[in-house]
């Protein structure tokens, strides 16, 4: 038997065949909608969110098992000193997830959010960005299938995040790549880069993307040059969600990155997700637009780890609660607009 397929063929097949939104479950939303309690239109975005449930997962809109899922990868770029903290914290911040000491955690407590972390290869960081592609096709198709996975044990809702020291610096080179403009404006401080170490990791963007501009025509050919395992798995997570019609929540600049990725092989990859949260990180709102879409909050945070996806989550499970709980203006005996 010979072997002809190349590792990116099955998820080139995959993006070219994308599910649709349920239609039936749309009109059926729209329509209990007109019923509810409110004045029409008066809920704003949640009643957008609630469509967007019901579009997706083809039923009433309902949370019952929202997931957040971390994936945490270690990034050769790091050696050119571009980042405040060294790449031994994305094993201790793994660590801290799993005791229940991050911010994530607390955020998943506060919404009945499932949490699951996926470390990445740790003690093998992907190549450096630079000078070498990050990673092998081969290494870069497995982990995307890894990442795929994370919906395996059941959810109806998938927030997308991510732990890696250096991925803000991965991130601005996937922008940069898919974008164009200049380095300057895709790199932000991300854990507190400024003065020098800004200097480099502007210097590391521009070198990186020049060094593979030949290549950077194939939306998976820069996932994997200027990726990262963490990111690769994130592609993967939302790619399998979309399969499964389960709607998905990204979380902040580097879960965006991995996004766009899909967005550029496929325009319709992300209809089935929605932005949780605008990162500090200056670059991000650009990006956001760049895929079409408005965020849900705006906090100011630049954190990570999922958390302005699991804070946009509560968001979401309201919506859901305010669809499918309130009473019609029959069942309550409201007077509608038109009974006068
Ligand atoms: O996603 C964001 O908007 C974001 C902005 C700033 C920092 N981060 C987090 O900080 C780490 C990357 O920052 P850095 O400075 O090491 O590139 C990584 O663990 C991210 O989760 C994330
Ligand atoms: C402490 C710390 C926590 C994080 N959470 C997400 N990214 C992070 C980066 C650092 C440095």
């Amino acid at each position: 038997m010979t072997v002809t397929g190349l590792p990116f063929d099955d998820f080139r097949a995959l993006l070219r065949d994308l599910p649709g939104p349920e239609t039936a479950a749309l009109i059926a939303a729209r329509d209990r909608d007109r019923q509810l309690t409110k004045p029409p239109g008066s809920l704003g975005r949640l009643e957008e969110i609630a469509m967007w449930l019901a579009a997706w997962t083809g039923r009433p809109p309902a949370v019952n098992r929202p997931l957040v899922a971390i994936f945490a990868g270690n990034h050769g770029v790091t050696k050119h000193g571009i980042t405040p903290f060294p790449p031994s914290v994305t094993q201790q911040m793994v660590e801290n997830f799993a005791a229940g000491g991050a911010a994530i955690n607390q955020i998943c407590s506060t919404f009945d959010l499932g949490l699951k972390i996926f470390d990445l290869a740790l003690d093998y960081p992907t190549g450096d960005i630079t000078c070498e592609a990050a990673l092998s096709e081969r290494d870069c198709a497995a982990t995307m299938a890894f990442g795929m996975e994370a919906i395996a044990g059941g959810t109806d809702l998938l927030c997308i995040g991510e732990m890696g020291i250096g991925n803000t610096t991965i991130a601005a080179a996937i922008n940069l790549a898919l974008y164009g403009g200049t380095a300057e404006e895709w790199v932000g401080p991300g854990t507190g880069s400024h003065g020098e170490l800004l200097e480099r990791k502007i210097n590391a963007v521009t070198t990186a993307v020049e060094f593979h501009r030949a290549h950077l025509d194939d939306p998976l050919e820069i996932l994997r040059r200027l990726g990262g395992r963490e990111i690769a798995a994130m592609a993967g997570a939302i790619l399998a969600a979309r399969v499964q019609r389960i709607p998905v929540l990204v979380d902040g600049y580097v879960a965006t990155a991995a996004a766009a990725i899909l967005k550029a092989a496929n325009p319709t990859a992300l209809d089935h997700c929605l932005i949780g949260h605008v990162s500090g990180e200056p670059g991000h709102l650009k990006a956001i637009e760049k895929l079409g879409k408005t965020p849900l909050l705006a906090l100011g945070m630049r954190l990570g780890e999922g958390s302005g996806a699991a804070l946009a989550a509560g968001i979401v499970k309201a919506a859901a609660a305010c669809h499918s709980g309130m009473a019609t203006f029959e069942s309550a005996g409201v007077s509608n607009q038109s009974d006068g």
